[in-house]
C-alpha cells in the first residue's frame, strides 16, 4: 500500500477505473487507497440503507488508517423486483441477470460516504436511477456474456460500454449507474469545503 503524506488530499477509496475517472473528469486532485471489505459480510432492511451501509463500511476502513484525511467511498447495486444483483461469476449467470433485465425498468442505487475520522464527520446517502431495457434476444445475450465486459459490473452490463444499445432510457443520473454520482458527490465536498479550487 501506498502512504498518502498529505492529510489535506482526498482520499477515493476504490479500485473501480469508472469512479477513478469520474472523479479526474472533475479536476479534483485525489489518491486512491482501496478497501478489502467483504460486502457480502453487510446487511440492511432496504437496498438504499444497504449501498449507504456498504460504502460507509468500505470509507470507515480506509479512514481507520487515514483518519486526518477525507475519504470517499461508493458502492453500487443493481435492483430489479426484490432481488438485488450482484457481479455475474460466469456467463450463465450474467446470462440470466440479463434476462432479468430485459424489456423491464429496474433501479441502480449508488451508496456514497464522506468521512473524516478526526472531525468525526460522516456523510451518507443513495442516489437511484431508473433503467428501462429493450427486449433483449439470445443472441445479443450470448454476444454480450462472450466479452469480458459483464463480469465486474453490478447486474452484469455497463452503461457506458458494449451495453449501451440495450438500454432505452434512464431516469436519473447517468453517473449514478457507471458508479458515482458525481453531480451530488461534487456537491457534498464542496459542502466540506472540498473543491478542485481550494486544493493547494
Ligand atoms: C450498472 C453498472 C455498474 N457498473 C460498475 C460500477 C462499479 O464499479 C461496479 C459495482 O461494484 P461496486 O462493488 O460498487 O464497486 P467495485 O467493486 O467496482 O469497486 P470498489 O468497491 O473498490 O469501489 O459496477 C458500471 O461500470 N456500469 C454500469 O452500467
Amino acid at each position: 500500500m501506498h502512504k498518502v503524506k498529505n492529510s489535506s488530499l482526498l482520499i477515493l477509496a476504490s479500485a473501480s477505473p469508472r469512479r477513478k475517472e469520474l472523479l479526474s473528469n472533475t479536476g479534483m486532485q485525489f489518491a486512491i487507497i482501496c478497501s478489502q471489505l467483504d460486502e457480502e459480510s453487510i446487511q440492511a432492511d432496504t437496498p438504499e440503507n444497504l449501498a449507504t451501509a456498504i460504502a460507509s463500511a468500505k470509507a470507515r476502513e480506509v479512514s481507520a488508517l487515514y483518519p486526518e484525511n477525507w475519504v470517499l467511498a461508493a458502492d453500487t447495486l443493481v435492483v430489479k423486483g426484490n432481488n438485488i444483483l450482484g457481479k455475474p461469476g460466469k456467463a450463465s449467470e450474467a446470462a440470466s441477470m440479463l434476462r432479468m433485465l430485459s424489456g423491464c425498468t429496474h433501479q441502480v442505487i449508488t451508496g456514497v460516504c464522506l468521512m473524516n475520522r478526526l472531525k468525526e464527520k460522516t456523510i451518507s446517502y443513495a442516489v437511484t436511477t431508473d433503467v428501462v431495457f429493450k427486449q433483449l434476444s439470445d443472441r445479443e445475450i450470448s454476444w454480450y456474456t462472450a466479452d469480458s465486459e459483464p463480469y465486474d459490473k453490478a447486474g452484469g452490463y455497463a452503461i457506458q460500454g458494449l451495453a449501451a444499445h440495450f438500454i432505452r432510457s434512464i431516469k436519473g443520473s447517468y453517473t449514478n449507474v457507471v458508479g458515482l454520482p458525481i453531480c451530488e458527490v461534487m456537491e457534498t465536498l464542496a459542502q466540506e469545503g472540498i473543491s478542485p479550487e481550494y486544493q493547494d
